[in-house]
């Protein structure tokens, strides 16, 4: 059991008219990098306000290494947030932007100055202390957000969204950025984002969130492999998602039947003979056939090529089966080159049944 460091227990939010944050209990270790995901408007940023003191909970409590939350407010907590807008003071100049926090706790000039360079340099703005923000590029700015967010030498840095507004190239660059100030300062990062690939890339575990509820909890290949549930499952894309009932149990398998016909699949739970049951085949796990060269052997589905996305090397083939049901196959482009798929092309889909993960919740 990993000790926790940040314990959320039964946090909720309630705005008039709204129920933010429905009772979630969420633990997270000292020094790890934790990723919120979920669809817009599911709770990701209020959970994340509410650890920043800027929000008050309606019910449940917030504890930070031991020491409940509640009652204190956001400038005496050690909870600094980052967030995509990046709310710089345009008036002030990058250090004393970087050095603002200092002031609150009431630190001489000199020692702010000489804190508020040695974060500059080392987030490799040296040489940039006496500019205005206005003459600063967008990553630059960002890096100014974080060397005032970690001046005060916080054990937590709370970022929501924070690369959102950077261009594709300078994002790729921060979130390196990113990972190298988690790995050197060991603190622990809670990170709020859209982008799976961001959070894929940084975090020690992902926070799958929806309608202010957590869905699952667990490593970006964990949460990818292994989704919890169909919400779970569709979020994280490229999964072929299938709902049935159970229809038969043999050794380790169990026969789902679904509209797109019968399946095996391994019963990684218990489940019984008609137990509605759902499960997916992840799109790279997919073998793409022609129908004229006959069906492959094991689980296969005949369709029709809808369309195609290139995306780098990866393909992505879009094919409705014949009972209407849409797939997504992801291959490199090399693995299909000989099969000249062209939308209206028929096709056999097939899978080996091990790659057939059964969701252990149905909803
Ligand atoms: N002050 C408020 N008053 C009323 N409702 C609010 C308030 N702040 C947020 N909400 C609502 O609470 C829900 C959750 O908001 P939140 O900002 O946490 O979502 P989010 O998951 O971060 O979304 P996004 O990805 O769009 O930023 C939304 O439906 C939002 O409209």
């Amino acid at each position: 059991m990993t000790s926790s460091f940040v314990a959320l227990k039964g946090l909720d939010k309630r705005y008039p008219g709204h129920h933010a944050v429905r009772g979630i209990d969420l633990d997270i270790a000292a020094g790890e990098f934790v990723a919120i995901m979920g669809p817009s408007g599911c709770g990701k940023s209020t959970t994340l306000r509410l650890l920043a003191g800027l929000e008050e909970p309606t019910g449940g409590s917030i504890a930070i290494g031991g020491r409940d939350q509640a009652g204190i407010p956001a400038h005496l907590r050690d909870t600094p947030m980052v967030w995509q807008s990046l709310a710089l003071f345009p008036f002030l100049s990058v250090a004393d932007n970087v050095a603002f926090p200092l002031r609150m706790k009431r630190l001489g000039a000199k020692e702010r100055r000489r804190r508020a360079l040695e974060w500059l340099d080392r987030l490799g703005l040296a040489g940039m202390a006496d500019r205005d923000i206005a003459q600063l590029s967008g990553g630059q700015r960002q890096r100014v957000a974080l060397a005032r967010a970690l001046i005060t030498q916080p054990s937590i840095l709370l970022l929501d969204e924070p690369l959102s507004a950077l261009d594709a190239h300078l994002r790729v660059r921060m979130q390196t950025e990113l990972s190298r100030l988690h790995r050197q300062l060991g603190i622990t990062f809670v990170y709020v984002t859209h982008a799976q690939s961001e959070a894929f890339a940084l975090a020690d575990r992902i926070v799958i969130m929806s309608e202010g509820r957590i869905r699952q909890v667990g490593r970006p290949q964990d949460v990818y492999r292994a989704p919890a549930n169909p919400f779970v499952a569709e979020f994280m894309g490229m999964n072929n998602l299938f709902r049935g009932v159970c229809r038969g149990r043999a050794d380790d398998m169990a026969t789902i039947e679904t509209p797109a016909g019968h399946y095996a699949v391994p019963a990684r739970r218990p489940l019984a003979v008609g137990e509605p049951a759902a499960f997916v085949v992840a799109a790279d796990r997919i073998t793409l056939a022609r129908a004229e060269d006959g069906p492959p052997s094991g689980p296969a589905v005949r369709g029709t090529v809808l369309g195609l996305e290139f995306v780098g090397s990866t393909q992505t083939i879009f094919v409705e089966t014949e009972g209407g049901q849409e797939f997504r196959v992801q291959k490199q482009q090399h693995e299909i080159e000989a099969l000249d798929l062209v939308p209206g092309r028929a096709v056999h889909l097939a899978w080996e049944p091990r790659h057939a993960w059964l969701l252990p919740e149905t909803e």
